[in-house]
């Protein structure tokens, strides 16, 4: 298969390509650079600098790549930022999406793996959280990535040959498990590689966004899955694509740790302080997040290799510890 992968130069969209390359698959990787690095696209896959507004432009690039299918990881993805400028979130993320559709349209492409998001479910009903939760985002980027859930499911029932699977993904974290990339973003606003910076010493402490939940200990409960374990859901959500159809599934561990718990982790796997101080919530951050993840196990036989919290923060320690400048430098 040939994938051209949008956002490959992120986080996610990184250690996905790296998973497709190593499952023999063609790769093209689209990226803007906005958030991304070059350093983090794997050596064997091709690389174009172009924005998802580019819709000749992409749409030529899967005809003369002949792709098959697409990854589309690239967005912006700050809940707080999305608050502040939701223009752009809408323009990016909502926007961008369709320009895609409309490249991949142009080109007979029909395939189609979505980065969605637990920002869609707001503040949930019931917990755990299934699929068929009332989706009421409190926030314009999830507001942003509900709309495109919206314009997928229209056009698979308009187009009998496009088939999609968006992946609501909870809390991604950890960084590949042989250490060869991590997360690296500017700002910084994730919990996990906040703390890893503050147990280096790059910060003074962590901030806990709110101690007056409705939560055991006060503070938010998130669901952490790690980023190596969401690639394999990618690969297998690639093998279940059923033309006419727009299907939806949640990728978490199924478990939900506050942030209090994770600072202890992080504390335990790395050995250091973690100096802390309570402030105030986050505008936009539901109390409690933790998926219901049977669909995705029992339709495609996905086994998180990351259950355990502390596992999951090892794998980000070993690259925090050997990279303290990101994708800037590395020591041995
Ligand atoms: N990190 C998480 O916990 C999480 C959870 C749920 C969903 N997601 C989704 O997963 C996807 C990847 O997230 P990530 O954490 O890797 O973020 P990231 O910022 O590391 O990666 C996104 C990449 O997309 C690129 N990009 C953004 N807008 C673009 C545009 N218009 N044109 C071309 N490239 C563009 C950026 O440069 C970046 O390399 C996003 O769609 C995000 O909404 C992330
Ligand atoms: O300095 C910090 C940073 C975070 N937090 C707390 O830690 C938890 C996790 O925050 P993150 O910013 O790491 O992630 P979010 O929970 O905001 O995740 C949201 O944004 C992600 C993308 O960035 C995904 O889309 C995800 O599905 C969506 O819920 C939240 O309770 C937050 O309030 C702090 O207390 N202090």
């Amino acid at each position: 298969m040939t994938v051209l992968v949008t956002g490959g130069a992120g986080y996610i969209g990184s250690h996905a390509v790296r998973k497709l390359i190593h499952n023999d698959h063609r790769v093209v990787v689209v990226d803007n650079l906005f958030r991304g690095h070059r350093a983090a696209v794997h050596p064997d896959a091709s690389f174009v600098e172009l924005d998802l507004a580019g819709t000749d432009e992409l749409s030529r690039i899967m005809r003369e790549n002949e792709v098959t299918a697409v990854l589309h990881f690239a967005a912006l993805a700050y809940v707080g930022e999305s608050v502040t400028s939701p223009l752009q979130y809408y323009r990016n993320n909502t926007a961008g999406t369709l320009s895609l559709l409309e490249a991949m349209q142009a080109a007979d492409v029909h395939r189609l793996i979505f980065s969605s998001t637990c920002a869609t479910y707001g503040v949930p009903e019931q917990l755990p959280l299934n699929e068929s939760t009332r989706q009421t985002p409190i926030n314009p980027y999830g507001w942003s990535k509900l709309f495109v859930e919206q314009i997928l499911k229209d056009k698979a029932a308009a187009d009998a040959e496009f088939a999609c699977i968006g992946l609501r993904y909870f809390n991604v974290a950890g960084c590949a498990d042989d250490g060869s990339l991590g997360e690296d973003h500017t700002p910084e606003t994730h919990l996990m590689p906040l703390l890893l910076q503050t147990a280096l010493g790059q910060r003074e402490s962590i901030t806990v966004f709110g101690n007056d939940y409705p939560t055991p200990d006060g503070t938010c409960i998130r669901d952490y899955v790690h980023v190596d374990d969401l690639a394999d859901a990618h690969l297998l959500a690639l093998q279940h694509l059923q033309p006419g159809r727009a299907d939806f599934l949640n990728v978490g561990i199924g478990r939900g740790h506050s942030v209090r718990e994770t600072i202890d982790a992080v504390i335990r796997v790395t050995g250091r302080e973690v100096p802390l101080e309570y402030g105030a919530r986050r505008p936009g951050d539901p109390p409690e997040l933790w998926a219901n993840g049977d669909r995705i196990r029992q339709e495609f036989g996905w086994e998180p290799k990351f259950a355990n919290l502390e596992d999951n923060v090892a794998t980000a320690w070993e690259w925090f510890r050997r990279h303290p400048d990101g994708y800037g430098t590395a020591t041995p």
